[in-house]
């Protein structure tokens, strides 16, 4: 069985749509797991309440799509498969005859930008790699690219930040700049020290939203050159930057301001609506208690930082139970590389 963790997006997001830059981390508050048994026949077991189609009634059934939506995770397994089957044979990496039954669960609240649905198709991901025993033949560097493939061969709009942080584990910075993602096919990732993160809490709601919706308008802006969306993803490309010097100097006060400009952009370019009043009110919860907060992803949950420290945390947290709002502290995942995950990086990264 193979575990892969929730992230939450400190900085940057959501640049690393738009070739910025991000810093990340992996969580160990919540995750998913996939296993992987040989069979006879290839098997892609539903999950018995996130893929349910069975019904107590027809309100029942329409009270799911309406909070849930249609899918659940089969498609992402699904396409992993895919996914991961084209690329070896593109590369010439043979394949074993062999069949397998793959099965899921998760406990990352569904749909809240905590980046339930990478944590699925990496977990299964990685279960391919172990069982084609071809771990060495993928560079690390290369996996959340072919992970966010999954998702993209579904019409999901993503970016790779959430596939970055879950592969490598612990914190990152990444810089997806055009040249690097054009000439290799991935950013330059940069692992740094998770004991320069401050304590931060993860506040969060059964508030599931689809993170593809909530990104097509923004994209399609990009896409057609809108001068405003171009300069202020490049101001959220540059928060991450400016956040990686401050975590390095442990500037809190900085990495404050950082965070809070960040959800200020990210409202300006998707506008309320599309955010959500829930979401927003999450942000503002923790602010009117004087924490730094923002989205962990492209919104459900937020990552808040209190610089007054113990004292402004329980105020948060007081804040968060009144609004009916759950709230954690955030425990990081470390580095999650084995040796020969390390080894299977090209030279331009090792
Ligand atoms: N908890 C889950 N269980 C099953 N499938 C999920 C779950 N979360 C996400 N998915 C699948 O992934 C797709 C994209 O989810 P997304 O909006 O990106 O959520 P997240 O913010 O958790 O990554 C969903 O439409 C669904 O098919
Ligand atoms: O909007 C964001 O910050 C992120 O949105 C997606 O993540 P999700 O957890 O599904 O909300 C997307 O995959 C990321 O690349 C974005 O940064
Ligand atoms: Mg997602």
């Amino acid at each position: 069985m193979i575990i892969s963790f929730a992230r939450i997006g400190l900085l940057g997001n959501p640049s690393d749509v738009y070739y910025g830059r991000t810093i990340s981390l992996n969580i160990q508050n919540f995750w998913a797991t996939v296993r992987l048994q040989p069979s006879s026949d290839l098997q892609i077991l539903p999950h018995p309440t996130h893929d349910l189609v069975q019904f107590t009634s027809i309100s029942h059934l329409v009270n799911r799509l309406e909070n849930e939506g249609y899918y659940g995770g089969v498609r992402l397994l699904m396409a992993t498969c895919k996914v991961f089957k084209t690329y070896c044979k593109e590369q010439g990496i043979h394949l074993h005859d062999g069949n397998f039954s793959l099965s899921y669960d998760t406990n990352i609240p569904r749909q809240t930008g905590l980046s339930g649905s990478s944590a699925i198709v990496c977990a299964t991901f990685s279960c391919l790699l172990d069982f084609y025993k071809v771990r060495d033949k993928i560079a690390v560097e290369i996996r959340p690219q072919l992970i966010l493939n999954a998702e993209k061969e579904l019409g999901i709009v993503a970016g790779l930040q959430d596939r970055v942080a879950q592969v490598y584990g612990g914190l990152l910075y990444m810089d997806f700049n055009k040249e690097s993602m054009d000439k290799y096919g991935h950013g330059d990732y940069t692992q740094l020290d998770t004991s320069l993160l401050p304590p931060l809490y993860l506040i969060y709601a059964e508030n599931p939203s689809d993170s593809g919706k909530v990104h097509s308008a923004v994209r399609q802006r990009w896409l057609d050159g809108d001068e405003f969306i171009v300069s202020s993803m490049e101001e959220v490309a540059n928060l991450a930057l400016e956040g990686k010097t401050a975590l390095l100097e442990k500037d809190y006060a900085k990495l404050a301001t950082l965070m809070n400009r960040n959800f200020d952009l990210r409202r300006r370019m998707f506008g309320d609506a599309a955010l959500g009043s829930l979401n927003i009110e999450m942000v503002e919860v923790a602010r009117r208690v004087g924490a730094a907060s923002k989205f962990t992803g492209s919104g459900g949950a937020v990552v808040a930082f209190c610089p007054d420290g113990p004292s402004q945390v329980e105020l948060l947290t007081d804040a968060c139970k009144k609004a009916g709002f759950s709230i954690l502290p955030v425990k990081v995942v470390p580095s999650l590389l084995n040796e020969i995950d390390i080894r299977s990086q090209s030279s331009k990264n090792a």
